[in-house]
């Protein structure tokens, strides 16, 4: 596994390959765990070579406690992207990525203003740069991502029709703990009396699609699900949606999924003091 930190670094290593070898990309942003190593095995099942990103990318945070608190164990993830057997790592510095300040906008319309994009502004204008300065930098054929992060998805494919990238995306399933707690970084900072109870998100989620599946309305499903979170003192609920989940449009209250007649997202946003965890379920 060769480690670059340069962009001219990794244009040279993968210089040799174009075109006979056939290129996936991973970005990340590190502290890595079972949800991202699926991501690289799914590359490596279907290209010759795979290359996996960890940057921290500045530009995509709204809360700046948040960027300066996120894990950072770059040790640690070579380790255990060397034994899944990744081919190239690019883990460049923020000047490397920046060497001067970003004056370019993207703007992604409604999508941007729902969801994370309501929460956290800005955060999807920085996540489009990024991805695009990764896809001209690595130039790869097929790209990896989580559906944990549904609505990210979603942007990257509006980015990839809209700027015509010759890139095929894929969406690899959310891993969980054994508890059902979506993997997450951030997870790390959780206390144990917060990890004890951050399965309850997921609980949550299965609760609103169990009320769905039977027949109940969008807006009873909501409130089942959102019962169980208040239980908790230590949730601070930013969001729990039923949307369509191929725009993230919410549903109207009264409107049962079979009458939707398209696949469904059960998406939600939960604080835990200062940790911030997202989750989803997709009702197909
Ligand atoms: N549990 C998971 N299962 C599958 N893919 C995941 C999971 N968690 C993250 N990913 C995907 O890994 C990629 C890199 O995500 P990232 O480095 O932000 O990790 P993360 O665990 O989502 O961190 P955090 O949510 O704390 O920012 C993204 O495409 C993300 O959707
Ligand atoms: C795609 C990504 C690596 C861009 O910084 C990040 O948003 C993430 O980890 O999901
Ligand atoms: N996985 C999404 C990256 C972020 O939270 O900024």
């Amino acid at each position: 596994m060769l480690v670059c930190t340069t962009i001219p670094q990794i244009r040279s290593a993968l210089q040799a390959h174009y075109p006979e070898k056939s290129i996936g990309l991973v970005p990340t942003m590190g502290a890595l765990h079972e949800g991202h190593l699926s991501l690289i095995r799914a590359s490596k099942q279907e290209n010759d070579l795979t290359v996996c990103s960890i940057f921290v990318n500045p530009t995509q945070f709204n809360n700046p406690e948040d960027l300066l608190k996120y894990p950072r164990v770059l040790a640690q993830d070579l380790e255990m992207l060397e034994k899944v057997g990744c081919d190239y790592v690019f883990a460049p510095e923020e000047t490397e990525m920046y060497p001067q300040p970003l004056s370019l906008g993207i703007d992604f319309g409604d999508l941007e203003r729902t969801l994370e994009g309501t929460h956290r502004p800005g955060h999807f204008k920085g996540v489009g740069v990024v991805v695009a300065k990764l896809f001209n930098i690595i130039l790869p054929q097929r790209a990896y991502f989580g559906q944990k992060d549904l609505q990210q998805f979603l942007i990257i494919t509006q980015l990839v029709q809209q700027l015509n990238f010759n890139i095929q995306l894929k969406s690899c399933p959310i891993i969980r703990e054994k508890d059902g707690l979506a993997m997450s970084s951030r997870n790390r900072r959780l206390n144990e009396a917060e990890r004890q109870v951050a399965p309850k998100i997921y609980e949550a989620l299965k609760l609103a699609e169990n009320a769905l599946k039977s027949h109940a309305s969008v807006e009873t499903a909501k409130k089942t699900a959102l019962q169980l979170l208040n239980d908790f003192s230590v949730f601070e609920v930013e969001y729990l949606e039923i949307v369509g989940a191929e725009n993230l449009v919410p549903l109207p209250p009264s409107m049962k999924v079979e009458e939707f007649g398209k696949p469904i997202a059960v998406c939600t946003a939960v604080k835990l003091g200062d940790i911030r965890l997202i989750d989803n379920i997709l009702i197909p």
